[in-house]
Parts: structure tokens; C-alpha cells; sequence
């Protein structure tokens, strides 16, 4: 579980999250939507631990990162994955490679432990005959897929997705969506996804925190989003022209 408290952050006098309170369950798929320039990037660089922010903790599993030494501190970092968007993958390595990379980077482990818990995981995101290819050859799904994993082969307390699904098709970004959540709930990770995307929203929202001008200006789960009255939330999550057709629809009882 993460806990965030009063959580300030600015650059240069400029007051970017102005005092952010809000929690995030282990096992469940928490999201970060909001507009464009609220926030939410900064937000998720204050949970990896890379801002610090000038008021307010954060806290992770009663451990409030600001209170703990260098070495604690780097410790809790290296029991959180990351997935990048646009799935940051080292060109230069073969999918196998790239998974291993943060076991050679954080463990002592022998060659052939790594190679054994890199298969685990590429069993689990299913990952298919891709072993020994390098990124060019493999799809934008696959090229997430291989993200996903190299994320979670350290066996991550804490998984952060930035935009996790940008660039892929709807039908594939769906299954990306489905592999984190599932992954979530079955290693018991608190997992925290900065999206965009209104279908995320619907299919993982297990909680959902909205940001505005550094606000959190609602929060709440993909059931209650729908039927908020809270005009800033319908504005952006009607803003697609296929959302809004969606709710007339509803209103009409069609
Ligand atoms: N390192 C930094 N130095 C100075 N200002 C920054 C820095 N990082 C972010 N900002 C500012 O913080 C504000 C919020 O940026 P942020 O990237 O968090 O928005 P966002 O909600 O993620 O937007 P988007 O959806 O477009 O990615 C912006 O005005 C941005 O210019």
C-alpha cells in the first residue's frame, strides 16, 4: 500500500501538486488520469522516489520514504518496476537481454538463476519463440509485453506504469491492460498506471485518481466515473465524441 500525504512539489517557485492526499491498495490497479500539464507525471517521479517533494510523504507499507537513510532508500526503490511508455527497451538486446538487465543491475545472481527467473516471467506475459529476438523484430504488443516483464523480474513490491498502452491498437492495448492487472492481483503488487486512456479507465480502474491544475480533484472506481456529477471528470471523460454518443445513448435508454 502506498499512502501520499499533503504531497507539494514545484520547480522554480511554480507550485506544480498542490498538497495531494490519497492511497493506493496492494494487489489493485490504481490509475492517474487528468489533463494534459495537472501533474500526473510529476506525481508518479515523486512515488519512484526521483522528486522530492518540498511538503507532505509518502509512504510505503508504514515506511515513510523521506525518514529513511540513503540505503533504505535505495532499497525500496529496487522493490519497485517501472514500464515506460513507449516501452524504453535497450535496442541492442535480445528480449531475453533486456529482461535480465535489472538482475544483473541489482542482484548477484549466477548466469543461469537470471536466465531461469527471466523465463518465469516470459512464460507469464506470454511471450512467445521471442527469446533471442532483438525489439525491431518483435510487435508494439510484444515490445510491451517484453516491458512488463522486465519490470516484474525482480519481484517488485510496487509497479509504475507511465502511459502503458500508448501507440497500440485498442484490441491489443486491451490484453496489455488485463496482463498488468492480472499480474497485479496475482503477485500482490501495488501497482500505479498514469493514463490517458479512457478504455483503461473502464476495463482496470479498480481506483481512480483525477488531477487537475495539481489538484486531486476527484477520486473513486470505473463504476462511480460514469456517474459522477463532478463537472471537470464528465467533461474529460466525455470528451471523446464516441464517450459522448455513449451517454446520449444511455440518457435515451437505447
Ligand atoms: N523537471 C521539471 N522542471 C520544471 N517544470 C517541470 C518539470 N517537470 C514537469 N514540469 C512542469 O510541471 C507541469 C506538469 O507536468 P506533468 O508532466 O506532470 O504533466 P502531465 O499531467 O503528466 O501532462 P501530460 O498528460 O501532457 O503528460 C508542467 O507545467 C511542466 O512543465
Amino acid at each position: 500500500m502506498i499512502e501520499v500525504k499533503n504531497l507539494h512539489k514545484g520547480f522554480n517557485g511554480e507550485e506544480i501538486l498542490k498538497g495531494i492526499t490519497t492511497s493506493f491498495k496492494r494487489g489493485k490497479t490504481n490509475l492517474i488520469i487528468g489533463t494534459s500539464g495537472s501533474g500526473k507525471t510529476v506525481f508518479l517521479k515523486c512515488l519512484l522516489g526521483l522528486f522530492a517533494p518540498e511538503k507532505g510523504s509518502i509512504i510505503y507499507d508504514g515506511k515513510v520514504y523521506s525518514e529513511l537513510d540513503e540505503e533504505e532508500q535505495r532499497g525500496l526503490r529496487e522493490s519497485m518496476g517501472m514500464v515506460f511508455q513507449g516501452s524504453a527497451l535497450f535496442d541492442s538486446m535480445t528480449v531475453e537481454e533486456n529482461i535480465m538487465f535489472p538482475l544483473r543491475m541489482f542482484t548477484k545472481q549466477k548466469k543461469a538463476e537470471m536466465l531461469d527467473r527471466a523465463n518465469t516471467v516470459i512464460d507469464r506475459v506470454q511471450l512467445i519463440n521471442a527469446n533471442k529476438k532483438l525489439p525491431s523484430e518483435i510487435s508494439g504488443g510484444m515490445q510491451k509485453r517484453v516491458a512488463i516483464a522486465r519490470a516484474i523480474v525482480t519481484r517488485p513490491n510496487y509497479l509504475f506504469c507511465d502511459e502503458p498502452n500508448s501507440g497500440l491498437d485498442p484490441k491489443t492495448a486491451t490484453v496489455i491492460d488485463n496482463l498488468i492487472q492480472e499480474i497485479t492481483e496475482e503477485y500482490d503488487i501495488t501497482t500505479v498506471i498514469n493514463t490517458h486512456d479512457m478504455n483503461s479507465v473502464m476495463e482496470i480502474g479498480e481506483k481512480i485518481i483525477f488531477l487537475r491544475y495539481g489538484n486531486l480533484e476527484w477520486e473513486g472506481d470505473k463504476s462511480q466515473i460514469f456517474k459522477t456529477d463532478n463537472e471537470a471528470v464528465t467533461d474529460f471523460v466525455y470528451s471523446s465524441n464516441l464517450f459522448k454518443k455513449v451517454r446520449n445513448a444511455q440518457l435515451k435508454g437505447l
